[in-house]
């Protein structure tokens, strides 16, 4: 079950809420207890029917609706959000959109200051009211109306004086705080017998992120990281709704903190964004255009100068006249920094490997001012269609549309000056977009679709000349935040491939590739590649490497197609032990099911009822 079947559930507080350490005035009501749980409970009591926000693009609903600013969990994640979308300084660009409707959503989001500790009172604030009692005179004076008072002076010296003692104790390094987070045997047992409370698994969630990440001090005794960690990523497969399998994947990229922030961010829609189609049309004049029609946007940020975000629009903004002319494209701001990293030059040979639906080789076939020449290749010849319209559309006049398995590459053609392989992949960076990842993906895509990776970034790179006066520029990205299909990838490229080095993605922004994961270590110049997540950019999480080839080598006039590289790779597994003998073999009912499907749609394509075969 995702977060989207439970939009009933009451809101706990966000992870930056807790996360929000400065707290100057620790009340004694918070000090009694782990300062989470007050917090989380006194968060829940104050709007127990607050709604999920449903999927949708957050941007947008700010502007139109102020309650949204009030889910926590869009600000947690909006206090996050980096330069991607910044588009405080864009002046400079002359092409820049001017005056356009001010949203200001992202200023009252900073506003709100959810680590606030004005909920809660300060025992200094009642002590007006109370009598007093000097220290002689206490047990002297007793009497019935006072003794009320007296007791609770006491207990209140006595809360001070453990809490100073357990403070010396801490200091002393002596013992710890008993955090009682985990649930108990009985506990998880009562709570797998009835529907999951989705609030208090938000709860714990938080809690036990709060001793992962301050574990000595808040761990309770005789409780291992491991059994914290376990229980976390179960919570996260209720909550969030994704196999243990993937949860547990995705969580170790992260600092347990970070992970939450990332799981969140999956729940969020992405903000809509638009490419001006610069063959066709200037961003200035495209912007007001559509602003005529009712849209409202404004330029993404300094980093593009053909980007623009949509905040609402009265007209369905992909069938405006403009949309139609081919004056822009829906696209998302992560896939315009694989072709801003290759950075074509006009009259060049550039092959974008993996094209279909055409978004890249639009935008690169842009760049290039419609000279020199883009093979646009992909393997799926019903994909090619959409490639086709999208090149047509925006009137893109260098490109050629093919439709080999790209490992068929260099023998169909080769001597690029640069080539993109965008790379099919597990799709773990854009699981806000199709969340069936979240229970699809299983352990052998990790292997299979690494696998093929691997035999298309050298033949991607076997395909590009290395003596090209302009380029010998290859670019390998992916829409997935796994090792496996990103650094792993570029790591066998740079061990099977000498011939090529990394070199600066000259990407403003993204953070640097793993150079070693898991007691894996990788070539040290991995950190030129960039990481892109949902939540430190609010984009699509997206992996970036920009190669040079340096040097030709025997495998550039290789004739091996792709059933040869299959073979080979295949066998280099084996012996590896990274896969076995029934690898990619269709053999399991998942894949018999999938099998009877396409046999299913192929039979009603060609206008048969597959009903009236079957009997
Ligand atoms: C991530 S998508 C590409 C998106 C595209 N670059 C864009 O920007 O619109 C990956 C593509 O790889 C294609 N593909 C899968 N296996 C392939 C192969 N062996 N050779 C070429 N293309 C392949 C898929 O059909 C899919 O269209």
């Amino acid at each position: 079950m995702g977060r989207r079947a439970k939009s009933k559930q009451g809101l706990p507080p966000t992870l930056d809420e807790f996360q929000n350490k400065s707290h100057p005035v620790e009340s004694k009501r918070k000090r009694t207890e782990p300062s989470i749980t007050n917090s989380s409970a006194k968060k829940v009591k104050k709007d127990p029917n607050e709604q999920k926000p449903q999927k949708h693009s957050k941007t947008i609903d700010h502007s139109k609706d102020e309650s949204d600013i009030e889910d926590e969990s869009d600000i947690a994640i909006e206090t996050e959000k980096k330069s991607l979308f910044d588009d405080s300084d864009d002046g400079s660009d002359e092409d820049d959109v001017q005056d356009f409707e001010e949203i200001d959503a992202e200023e009252g989001l900073e506003d709100d200051d959810l680590g606030s500790n004005d909920e809660y009172m300060d025992s200094d604030e009642e002590d007006g009211d109370k009598p007093f009692f000097s220290d002689d005179d206490d047990i002297e004076n007793l009497n019935a109306a006072n003794m009320e008072a007296l007791s609770k002076k006491l207990e209140e010296e006595e809360a001070e004086e453990a809490e100073e003692a357990q403070k010396e104790l801490l200091e002393e390094g002596i013992t710890q705080p008993k955090a009682h987070v985990l649930p108990s045997k009985e506990e998880e047992e009562e709570e797998s017998s009835k529907p999951p409370d989705l609030t208090s698994i938000r709860t714990r969630m938080i809690e036990i992120v709060k001793v992962l990440e301050n574990f000595k001090e808040l761990a309770e005794e005789g409780i291992s990281r491991s059994e914290y960690v376990n229980r976390l990523i179960k919570d996260i497969t209720i909550y969030f709704g994704y196999s243990e399998f993937l949860a547990t994947l995705l969580f170790e990229l992260f600092s347990p903190g970070e992970a939450m922030e990332f799981f969140e961010a999956n729940e969020i829609a992405r903000p809509i964004t638009i490419r001006t189609n610069t063959l066709k049309a200037r961003r200035r004049d495209l912007a007001q255009a559509l602003v005529n029609r009712g849209v409202n946007l404004q330029p993404i940020g300094p980093w593009t100068k053909v980007g623009l975000q949509v905040f609402d629009s009265q007209v369905p903004i992909g069938a405006t006249p403009e949309y139609l002319a081919g004056h822009y494209i829906l696209q998302a701001a992560s896939s315009f920094l694989p072709v801003m990293a290759l950075d074509p030059q006009e009259n060049e040979r550039v092959l974008d490997m993996a094209a279909a639906p055409g978004g890249k080789t639009t935008y690169i076939s842009a760049l290039m001012k419609n000279t020199g020449c883009v093979f646009a290749n992909d393997a799926n010849k019903s994909r090619t269609k959409s490639l086709i319209a999208n090149i047509h559309r925006l009137g893109c006049k260098n490109t050629i549309v093919c439709n080999y398995d790209a490992r068929e590459f260099p023998k169909v053609i080769g001597g690029f000056d640069r080539i993109l392989l965008d790379a099919p992949c597990s799709g773990t960076g854009v699981i806000a977009k199709d969340e069936s990842v979240k229970i699809s993906r299983t352990e052998k895509d990790f292997v299979q679709i690494p696998h093929l990776q691997k035999q298309l970034i050298l033949s991607a790179i076997d395909s590009v000349d290395a003596h090209s006066p302009t380029g010998g520029i290859i670019v390998y990205s992916t829409c997935s935040v796994t090792v496996a299909e990103n650094e792993a990838v570029v790591d066998y490229a740079l061990r099977k491939r000498p011939n090529v080095k990394l070199v600066s993605t000259d990407l403003q922004i993204g953070k640097e590739g793993f150079t070693s994961y898991r007691g894996k270590h990788f070539n040290p110049s991995i950190s030129l590649t960039r990481r892109y997540y949902p939540h430190t950019y609010n984009v699509d999480g997206f992996y970036v490497a920009k190669f040079k080839k340096i040097a030709s080598s025997p495998h550039d006039v290789s004739k091996a197609g792709a059933k040869e590289k299959e073979a080979s790779a295949r066998e280099e597994a084996i012996e590896e032990g990274i896969i076995n003998d029934d690898f990619a073999e269709f053999n399991s009912d998942d894949d018999k099911e999938l099998i009877e499907k396409t046999i299913k749609r192929n039979i009603k394509k060609k206008g048969i009822n597959p009903k009236v075969i079957n009997k």
